[in-house]
This record gives C-alpha cells, sequence and structure tokens, in this order.
C-alpha cells in the first residue's frame, strides 16, 4: 500500500498542515505532522470548551469505529512550552489512500494556550520513534509503524515547500520530487528523534567549514537551530545583523538578500542549499526593514534542529527499515 496528502503552510511557513481522516464516517482534521514527536492527538468534542478557538473538532460519539481505551490517558509538553493532554480512542485514520484501522487518537481534553490561538491546527501526527509515545498505561503505535508492515516500501516522504502546498508520502519515493541523488545517512534513535549528523556548512560562495553537526530532522519546528558557533558565523557575515534579547533571536536587514546556507549530508560532498530568502523567516516590525532570522541557535537543547527552514530546501526520505534519512535537492 502507498498513500499520501498534501502539505499547506501556515503564516511564514511556521508549520504545515495535512489533511487526515478519522473515523466512520470520515471526520477530516488538519493536522501538523510532526517528526519530533510521536503522539497523534486531536482537538474534539471532549476539548474545554474556552481552549478552543475555531478548530475542528473530532468527535467519537459520531464514529462507529470509535473504541475506548478506558483508563487510558496521555499528557504530553513540547519544548517550545505548549502542552496537551486527554483520554485516548482507538478509530480508523487514513492519510490519503493509505488507512491504519486500528490507530490510537488521543483526544485533548485541556490544551495549552498556544494551540488554541492557533486556530487552523486541528492536533498533531507524530512519526518520531514509539518511544517518545506519552499514553499511560501502555505506549501506543504511531501511523507509520502501524501502517509499515503494510507499505510497499518501509518509508514516508517529506517535501515541504517555502510558500506553498507541498506533501507527505508514504509506502514510496516519487522520482519526479527530487534532483540529482538521494544520500543516505545513518539515525541515531536511542532519544527517539530523527537524529543524524551532518559534516558542516558553507556559506555564500564560502569554503566547506568540516565540523560535526548532530541534530534532528523535525518537521514540527519552524526553524533551523544550529550550534551558536555556526549561527554567529552565518550572522557576522551580514552588515547589520545582530542579536537581539527582545526578539530572542538573530534579527536582520530584509535586503539586501543574505547569504546562502549550506548543510553537508554524507562523506561525499554532497549538501542541501537554503537559499538566502528563506533566512528572511518574517518581518519583526510593520515596516519590513527588518526580519527575524530562520536560523537561529541550540543552546540549551542538546542537539542541532532541522526543521521546516532547512527540511523545505530538501526532499527528505524517513526510512523506517533501514532507520536512516536520505537527503535530496529539488
Ligand atoms: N517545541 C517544539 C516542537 C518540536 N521540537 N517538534 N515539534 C514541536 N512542537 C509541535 C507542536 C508544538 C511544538
Amino acid at each position: 500500500s502507498t498513500g499520501g496528502a498534501v502539505a499547506t503552510p501556515e503564516d511564514h511557513d511556521v508549520e504545515y498542515l495535512t489533511p487526515v481522516s478519522i473515523g466512520t464516517p470520515e471526520q477530516i482534521l488538519n493536522l501538523d505532522i510532526d517528526t519530533g514527536s510521536s503522539d497523534l492527538w486531536v482537538f474534539s468534542s471532549e476539548t474545554s470548551r474556552s481552549e478552543v478557538k475555531g478548530q475542528t473538532l473530532y468527535d467519537p460519539s459520531n464514529s462507529s469505529t470509535a473504541q475506548k481505551l478506558e483508563g487510558y490517558t496521555w499528557s504530553i509538553s513540547y519544548g517550545d512550552g505548549s502542552s496537551s493532554a486527554g483520554e485516548v480512542y482507538l478509530d480508523t485514520v487514513s492519510i490519503g489512500a493509505l488507512t491504519v484501522s486500528s490507530q490510537a487518537v488521543e483526544v485533548a481534553q485541556k490544551v495549552s494556550s498556544e494551540f488554541t490561538s492557533d486556530s487552523n491546527n486541528d492536533g498533531l501526527l507524530g512519526l518520531g520513534f514509539g518511544s517518545l509515545n506519552t499514553v499511560q498505561p501502555n505506549a501506543q503505535k504511531t501511523f507509520f509503524d502501524n501502517a509499515m508492515p503494510a507499505l510497499d516500501s518501509p518509508v514516508f516522504t517529506a517535501d515541504l515547500k517555502a510558500g506553498i502546498p507541498g506533501r507527505y508520502n508514504f509506502g514510496y519515493i516519487d522520482p519526479n520530487a527530487y534532483t540529482g541523488n538521494i544520500t543516505y545517512v545513518s539515525v541515531d534513535d536511542s532519544q527517539g528523534f530523527w537524529d543524524w549528523t551532518s559534516p558542516g556548512y558553507a556559506i555564500g560562495s564560502g569554503s566547506f567549514e568540516n565540523t560535526t553537526i548532530k541534530g534532528i530532522a523535525d518537521t514540527g519546528t519552524s526553524l533551523l537551530l544550529l550550534p551558536s558557533s555556526v549561527v554567529s558565523a552565518y550572522y557576522g557575515k551580514i552588515s547589520g545583523a545582530k542579536y537581539d534579547s527582545t526578539q530572542a533571536g538573530y534579527v536582520l536587514p530584509c535586503s539586501p538578500t543574505p547569504p546562502d546556507f549550506a548543510f553537508g549530508v554524507g562523506d561525499d560532498g554532497a549538501a542541501i542549499v537554503l537559499p538566502g530568502k528563506y533566512i528572511n523567516y518574517a518581518p519583526t516590525g510593520s515596516s519590513g526593514t527588518t526580519c527575524f532570522g530562520g536560523i537561529q541557535g541550540d543552546s540549551g537543547i542538546g542537539f542541532a534542529i532541522f526543521g521546516d527552514v532547512a527540511l523545505k530546501a530538501a526532499f527528505v526520505v524517513f526510512d523506517g527499515g533501514s532507520k536512516t534519512l536520505g537527503w535530496a535537492s529539488k
């Protein structure tokens, strides 16, 4: 089997939302597919009314295939301080033509203000490794883990794009979605993430800097978070770029377009190039003169995060069979 669906960017590509069908008859919710976590949770008929502002709600009582897991609960906190919690059902979940008949659907009873204010986001579909799942008393499998045995190939791919819809596909690699070769690298799944190591970076037309950068491929994070040495080298090339403590990040003049940023993949010289315009993440004020940087530091996290700013420059294969990541330009 195979499947897939469109991934539509929200403002500034802060997140990408994908239609996911749940239950019988189908209830379609727009979910944030997140390779940095492993819970599938949704806004629901059980979500505190005061914490819902425009989201579509999954109502298990309207699904003939919903089965409550009595006594099961979940609670998740993300690195950005947001959180949610609730109870658990099993139901049929589909992404395009790919259906999992007994998927754990975690219904939210509480969500933090960050989710309440994100009115187009109806929940998350985690595609990290199973060890990150928060369901108690027994952890539940991700959609990908449940689907894998039936997939033509044990993979899913992320083809996110700047400002326009891209796609998540399951079970196959679309040869028309990328250019050149796919370079595969090993993954350390010991922390539950798609954790890999880049050999270094280059700024603009500059020489390649060999420096080990260990980090996660994370569709649920907006920016590219890198070691401070790399970040200061990048912004040090840009007149007027500075760390702004009020914004809690590097800001830069939106014009002229900043230099490209490339990160290495594998030991044969392959690299993914971020066009400089991707680093103009969003204007900080109404004038549009100053932009918030799409590359920021990873201090305090313990690893780099290759979030959407990086991923949207690439075609990425998440291989659950070999536990590798494949990177290609496009
Ligand atoms: N912080 C954070 C984070 C992450 N590293 N991956 N996914 C995240 N979120 C998903 C929804 C809110 C935050």
